[in-house]
């Protein structure tokens, strides 16, 4: 059991009624999984106010209430503490209640619009090969050293990111690697950790619906920079736009790479190929199975962090030329009359434009390139003409169909997606609402050397439809077409 009064440590309290020194069971922000002796810390969520379901959370049992506005008819026996920003308190006390675990080891996150999973993951892998024991916190998976648990988030609540940082501690951990999302900073979801450094991966067109402006979703980005340590490095990619403005405020000491401004860490293409990328980074030449100059840029991040914190820098070059690519990210399998389907987790303008331009790059004749790809429904709205006009522009035919409709009409997204398709590329295109029968007409349309891409779901094994998630993988859907073509 902890004590209230030591979780409310360094916590902006405006008043408090009843007594703080009490013995608590544990923090909940949810009032449907509230047991006896918990803290209920109400948030003003984005659908619903969660000061609502106070009394319900004391009719379960607990004894100590969170909260930002105090209601008018307070239980006897019951703490209530009104503080300033309630998301920002449960983050402070889910880091004392598990006694600051990010202040006992090296945690270092990873922020942008694309490329999150991929560098944080290849730094998992990186260091695992170095022999430490590792942590990651990703949208894929959450490792735990060798140990894996569910990822419900790309970035998880502010207690279950402490409650893992903890189970990594008690595990011998000694670096953790995390992605650090807009809609994480913005919740205040890492607020009170302690980084050991952050790094920066570019910006573009996303999550919109949820930000205001573009201009809102870059400072929230920053903000992640402004509340870094003196202690910490601030890695940014200087190439992008908008890296030098990420580390404008920063405390951090500043560390930037790039592929062709002058900067710390700098690393230059030598060789493209299906199999993989010769690249030079200080004057030694190192290959890498990942294909991609947007996959150079994560390298070459890597490489700076992985020399920051301390690795011998022959050895991460030696480890660089074995990594793997990240599950969904850029996967291909090859069918047996040579047509080639690549799996990847575009799902911004900008992902699946780097994405087709890397394939078109590296196809050697005349094969045609065939992309399946939707949109997800909830979120924003004004990626879907982009995405549909940047498949179409780059691609010999274009597939539209669902990817996640959550609880929008599918149709609908479809019809917004090709008001993006030009006149001249209309012939080109082809809607195909079910994403399994539309991976099939890619399949049926495509010969031997052609290159089918599957955008937007990655590694992903669902389909979101109207709240209920059922089994779909595109791995394994383009793997089973081109079983069936093999048997005809
Ligand atoms: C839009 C968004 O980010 N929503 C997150 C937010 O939920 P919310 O604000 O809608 O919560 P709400 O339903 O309004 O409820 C408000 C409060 O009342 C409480 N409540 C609610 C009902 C009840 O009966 N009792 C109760 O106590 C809730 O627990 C909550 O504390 O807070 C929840 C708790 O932390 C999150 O699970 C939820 O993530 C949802 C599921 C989600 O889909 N988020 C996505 C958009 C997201 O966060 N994505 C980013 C990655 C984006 C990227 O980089 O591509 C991520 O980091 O995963
Ligand atoms: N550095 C990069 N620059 C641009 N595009 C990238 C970069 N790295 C990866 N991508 C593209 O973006 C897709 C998503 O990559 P990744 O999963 O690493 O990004 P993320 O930032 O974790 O995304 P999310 O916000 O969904 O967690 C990849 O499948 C690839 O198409
Ligand atoms: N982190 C992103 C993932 C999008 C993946 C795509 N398949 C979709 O469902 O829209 C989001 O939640 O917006
Ligand atoms: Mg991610």
């Amino acid at each position: 059991m902890k004590n209230l009064k030591d979780i409310l440590y360094k916590v902006s309290i405006i008043q408090v009624f009843g007594i703080t020194d009490v013995e608590i069971n544990q923090l909940v922000f949810d009032s449907r999984k509230v047991e006896d002796n918990d803290v209920f810390v109400a948030q003003k969520g984005v659908s619903v106010d969660g000061h609502l379901y106070i009394d319900k959370a004391i009719s379960l049992g607990a004894s100590v209430v969170i909260c930002e506005d105090f209601p008018i008819d307070k239980k006897e026996g019951v703490t209530y503490v009104q503080v300033a920003d309630a998301n920002v308190a449960l983050a402070i006390m889910a880091s004392n209640f598990y006694e600051n675990p990010s202040t006992k080891f090296p945690v270092i996150g990873v922020t942008g619009t694309n490329g999150k999973t991929t560098i944080a993951s290849l730094l998992y892998q990186l260091f695992s090969k170095a022999g430490y024991k590792v942590g990651l916190l990703s949208t894929v998976k959450i490792l735990v050293d060798e140990v894996e648990y569910k990822a419900t988030h790309t970035t998880p609540d502010s207690v279950t990111i402490n409650k893992y940082l903890d189970m990594m501690l008690e595990a011998g951990v000694e670096y953790c690697f995390m992605e650090v999302s807009s809609h994480g900073i913005h919740q205040k979801r890492t607020e009170g950790l302690t980084f050991a450094g952050g790094v920066f991966t570019n910006l573009s067109h996303d999550h919109l619906d949820y930000h205001d402006t573009f201009s809102e979703y870059r400072d929230v980005k920053k903000s992640f920079f402004d509340s870094l340590p003196k202690s910490a490095f601030a890695l940014t990619n200087i190439d992008d736009k908008n890296g030098s403005f990420m580390l404008q405020n920063t405390k951090a000491k500043k560390v930037t790479y790039a592929l062709k401004t002058l900067a710390d860490y700098k690393s230059k293409i030598l060789e493209k190929q299906i199999s993989g990328t010769l690249i030079n980074v200080d004057g030694t030449e190192v290959w890498t199975k990942l294909i991609g100059v947007f996959n150079i840029y994560n390298l070459t991040a890597i490489i700076a962090a992985a020399d920051l914190l301390g690795l011998d820098a022959l050895e991460t070059l030696t480890i660089v030329s074995q990594l793997e690519s990240v599950s969904g990210r850029f996967q291909y399998v090859i069918s047996e009359d040579g047509i080639t389907a690549i799996i990847d987790y575009a799902h911004t303008p900008d992902a699946l434009k780097n994405v087709l331009e890397t394939i078109n790059d590296i196809r050697t004749g005349n094969e045609k390139v065939i992309t399946v790809v939707g949109c997800g429904g909830d979120r924003d709205i004004a990626k879907r003409p982009k995405m549909a006009h940047i498949a179409s522009q780059l691609s010999n035919q274009a597939i539209f169909t669902s990817d996640n409709p959550r609880t929008e009409n599918p149709q609908t997204i479809l019809d917004e997606m090709e008001v993006g398709v030009s006149a001249e590329n209309y012939r080109k295109t082809l809607t195909v609402l079910d994403r399994r029968q539309a991976i099939k007409s890619a399949c049926k349309l495509s010969e031997a050397g052609d290159i089918i891409l599957i955008a937007g779901k990655g590694h992903e094994d669902y389909q979101e439809v109207n709240g209920v998630r059922s089994h779909f993988d595109d791995l394994e859907e383009v793997t089973n077409c081109f079983n069936q073509l093999k048997k005809k």
